[in-house]
């Protein structure tokens, strides 16, 4: 597959991950911002819509092929929750600082032992504007949340992700460590994978 994508993000951390790892896949891509791509509204109920409707404002805007992720962090102990409103947690979207206070103080008196939570990534990659048979990949990535933020790598909840197989937090992972092993990383490859199968 040559053609070039528009990937339909403004989350600067997501844009470094995608950066180097599709790089790796050898798949070329350009920010929807660079091609003037206002944000869609992200009204959908589950992971898949929002990144069917960010992918399909992107190709429409620009007629390319175009790929969105939807993300999000899902707490047990809290139902889920923020999970499809990670970003917007506190209430301002993207204030990474003031979504993990919130997920700290939503989780004071959880012990370690129901702290359970998962990463969870949602890319769907679409041909052209009408494309009626886009590409969904999904993958979950398992650890728990701690009670105090470690590290500086990454973004978002990354500080306050335990990755139990690594004994650290997803913030103390080094960038190529986390890029191989993250819900991103797994649902790009999944991704990639049909999208050789399709040779789309
Ligand atoms: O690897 C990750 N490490 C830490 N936090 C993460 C990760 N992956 C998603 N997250 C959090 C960040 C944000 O609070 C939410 C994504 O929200 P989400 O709507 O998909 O992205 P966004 O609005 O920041 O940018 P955009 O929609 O333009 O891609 O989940
Ligand atoms: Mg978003």
């Amino acid at each position: 597959m040559s053609r070039k994508i528009v990937l339909a993000s403004g989350n600067a951390g997501k844009l470094r991950e995608f950066n180097a790892m599709m790089a790796d896949l050898g798949l070329e891509f350009v920010r929807q911002s660079e091609l003037g791509v206002q944000d869609a509204e992200e009204t959908g109920l589950t992971f898949v819509e929002n990144a069917l409707l960010k992918a399909r404002n992107a190709a429409q805007h620009t007629g390319m092929p175009a790929m969105a992720d939807d993300s999000g962090i899902v707490v047990d102990a809290l139902g889920g929750a923020p999970g499809l409103y990670s970003a917007r947690y506190a209430g301002e979207h993207g204030d990474d600082a003031a979504n993990n206070a919130k997920l700290l103080e939503a989780l004071k008196d959880t012990p370690e032992a129901q702290r359970s939570a998962r990463f969870y990534c949602c890319i769907v990659y679409l041909r052209h504007p009408h494309d009626q048979l886009p590409i969904i990949a999904e993958a979950s990535w398992e650890g728990r949340v701690l009670s105090a933020p470690s590290g500086a790598n990454g973004f978002g909840y990354d500080p306050l992700f335990y990755v139990p197989t690594h004994g650290c937090s997803s913030a103390e992972l080094p960038p190529e460590e986390k890029n191989r092993i993250s819900h991103r990383a797994q649902a790009l490859r999944k991704l990639h994978t049909l999208l050789e199968q399709a040779k789309a």
